[in-house]
């Protein structure tokens, strides 16, 4: 087959079950932040070298059974990817590029932390490849940074923002609401000024207390206070909706705004149920071999993945997903975006039919709406969605 038919059969191949997309974790921090429960850690000594050289021989041993298929997003995340030099994000870019054929405009992000430091290296990472720049700001007022633990602030984040903007086309940012004594007030205007700022996409998450945190310690011992009540958080949520609409920028995922087409390409590909190859500490992954659908993860602690990377293989769980699994993840993912799912493939991945009673209930009170083979839910739904996933569940 001529060169650019096969690219194009297997890019529409991939791309009719949600696409496939590299995610490559970096695990290190400068400093743990109370709220944080993903897998990040402060070490003083990194042999980048030593870490460089395992990422690229678990892309090697990928690219071996991953044979045929077309990158559509790169994703560095963390832990601080963007403490990585440049030229370490440049070399594993290289031998993506090496191994898999990625269209003319791949959307590589990087997520950065506003420090100064970082925002030193985008020149480097833009020349290395990175084409878009997801920066954890997570508070515009000094006092709720510190509360949060973060070591930057609002007039660094602003900087790095400033050079984020000048060096890339595609820039979004993070923010945390429903903090510690924020009223409603508070919020709306914090997120009218996050909304001038903003290019085309936001991820706007509500604060949550996870297990195992320095925040979960302090909040069953009663020291965390003025969080909002479940009211207030929803009110919240409205207003964020309401207001990034407003700006033209709609709420794609519960937790995600952008202008239609500044969508993050890789994240849709979880949320469409697509397929991921995950490396490094902790890293998951989704990937068809042979037609059977794996669940992947990479060995979760620092010197066990490199160590088990260096001795050829940092990838420690595989397991085949059955079709009620692989039904089941689609519907969890896909009731997260307002396109919604194809009950069509829901129904051939779960080999029985969709609970109609549910659908029927569930309609009745506003949480999804039904068209054809397509189903999603309403923004209640998506504020409501633990108990729209339970109804419908195989
Ligand atoms: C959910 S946050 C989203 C951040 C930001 N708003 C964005 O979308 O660019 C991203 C984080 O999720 C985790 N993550 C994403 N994909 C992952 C994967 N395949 N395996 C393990 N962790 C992953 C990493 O900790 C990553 O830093
Ligand atoms: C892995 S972190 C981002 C990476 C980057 N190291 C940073 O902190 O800027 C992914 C994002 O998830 C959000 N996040 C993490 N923990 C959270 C929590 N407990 N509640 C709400 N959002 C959280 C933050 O907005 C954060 O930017
Ligand atoms: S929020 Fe970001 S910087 Fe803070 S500990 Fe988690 S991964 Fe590290």
């Amino acid at each position: 087959m001529h060169l650019q038919n096969w690219l194009r059969a297997a890019l529409s191949a991939d791309w009719q079950n949600g696409g496939f997309g590299i995610y490559v974790h970096w695990p290190f921090c400068q400093a743990k932040c109370p709220y944080c429960d993903f897998n990040s850690h402060v070490s003083r000594e990194i042999d980048e070298r030593r870490w460089l050289n395992a990422y690229l021989a678990e892309l090697d041993r990928a690219a071996a059974e991953l044979p045929g298929r077309v990158v559509n997003a790169v994703f560095f995340g963390g832990g601080t990817p963007s403490l990585m030099h440049p030229d370490t994000v440049a070399a594993i870019i290289e031998r993506i590029r090496k191994h898999w054929p990625m269209p003319n405009d791949p959307e590589i992000t990087l997520e950065a932390n506003p420090g100064s430091v970082e925002a030193g290296r985008f020149r480097g990472y833009a020349d290395g490849g990175v084409t878009r720049i997801s920066m954890g700001v997570q508070a515009l007022n000094d006092r709720d940074l510190k509360r949060l633990g973060r070591i930057h602030t609002v007039d660094e984040a602003k900087k790095a923002f400033e050079i984020a903007h000048s060096t890339f086309e595609r820039v979004s940012f993070d923010l945390i609401y429903a903090r510690q004594d924020q009223t409603l007030e508070d919020w709306k205007k914090e997120l009218n000024e996050a909304l001038c700022l903003a290019i085309d996409h936001l991820s706007l998450y509500q604060l949550t207390i996870e297990k195992g945190t320095a925040f979960s310690d302090r909040y069953e011992k009663g020291g965390l206070t003025g969080l909002p009540v479940e009211d207030l958080a929803a009110d919240m949520y409205d207003v964020t909706n309401e207001l990034c609409e407003r700006a033209g920028l709609f709420g794609y995922e519960v937790s995600n705004y952008a202008k239609v087409g500044a969508e993050s390409r890789h994240n849709l590909i979880y949320w469409r149920y697509g397929d991921y190859l995950g490396i490094g500490p902790g890293a998951h992954g989704r990937l068809t071999i042979d037609g059977v659908k794996y669940a992947t993860e990479h060995f979760k602690m620092p010197n066990a993945w490199l160590e088990n990377a260096e001795r050829g293989r940092g990838e420690k769980i595989r397991d085949a997903l059955s079709g009620t699994d692989q039904a089941n993840e689609y519907l969890i993912m896909g009731l997260r975006i307002t396109e919604g799912i194809d009950t069509t493939r829901l129904e051939n991945l779960a080999g029985a039919k969709i609970d109609t009673t549910a659908l029927t209930h569930l309609t009745d009170l506003g949480l999804i709406e039904q068209s054809g083979s397509h189903l999603r839910t309403t923004p209640q739904g998506r504020l409501l969605l633990n108990s729209v996933i339970g109804e419908l569940i195989y």
